[in-house]
């Protein structure tokens, strides 16, 4: 299970997200109430283990800008928080000759409907350039760090076959926490698993106590889900 930890903003919280076994720990560059410089991120990735990603949220659609800071703070992962689009996606592989991984982040809105939301994840699941797809929760516009769920039941069936006709691997965000990260897990059975405001204790700064339940709950729904 890919365990990723977002919206980092200090050297303490990301550090104790890979001590605690994240596999990913995140840092948001788009607007937001947990927005970091290239400069602070600069000075964390240095410090943190070679083995956990670190991952850059863009919402820009400059590849320019993106490779540029990835370069800068020490990224191994991309986050595109922008609608999916096979140019932005082919101009940092081509830049970066493949070597940053790239998420792909498909807003799932109450109005989505199943047949928009099937032809997007296929779509990203397909793409060369696309490691994985993070579903999140949108919200009157507002996507990331919302702090909000989107609608499991009218979804899940739908992802899950979607994830097996394409081998395609999935993230779930939007609304998780220690108490319905496993229920995510057993709903889904996704690949990876991402988190910001659900282990808070204010915007921007991570609760130790939140930070480890979620991480050892997300680790035991998966093996109850590999053992059964
Ligand atoms: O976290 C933010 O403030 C944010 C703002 C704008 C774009 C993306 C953002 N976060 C990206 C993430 O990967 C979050 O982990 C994901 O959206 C889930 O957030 P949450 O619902 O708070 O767990």
């Amino acid at each position: 299970m890919f365990l990723k930890i977002c919206a980092n903003t200090n050297l303490e919280d990301a550090a104790l997200a890979a001590e605690l076994g994240a596999s990913a720990v995140g840092f948001v560059f788009a607007p937001s109430k947990r927005i970091v410089t290239v400069e602070q991120v600069a000075a964390i990735t240095p410090h943190l283990p070679a083995t956990v990603e670190k991952v850059g949220v863009f919402t820009t659609t400059d590849p320019g800008e993106i490779v540029d800071a990835a370069k800068r703070a020490g990224l191994t992962m991309v986050q595109l928080h922008s609608a999916f689009d096979p140019q932005l996606l082919e101009a940092i592989t081509t830049r970066t000759e493949g070597k940053l991984t790239l998420l792909q982040v498909i807003d799932v809105a109450a109005d989505t409907t199943p047949e928009e939301l099937r032809l997007k994840l296929h779509a990203a699941l397909t793409h060369p350039c696309v490691a994985a797809a993070l579903l999140d929760a949108s919200h009157g516009g507002a996507s990331g760090g919302t702090g909000k769920t989107f609608d499991w039941d009218a979804t899940a069936a739908l992802v899950r076959k979607v994830q097996t006709q394409t081998g395609g691997q999935v993230l779930i965000a939007g609304g998780l926490n220690p108490h319905n990260v496993a229920e995510a897990i057993h709903t889904f059975a996704p690949w990876g698993v991402d988190v910001a405001s659900g282990v808070e204790s204010s915007p921007g700064a991570k609760d130790p106590v939140k930070l480890r339940e979620f991480l050892v709950n997300a680790r035991h729904a998966k093996q109850v889900r590999s053992a059964s």
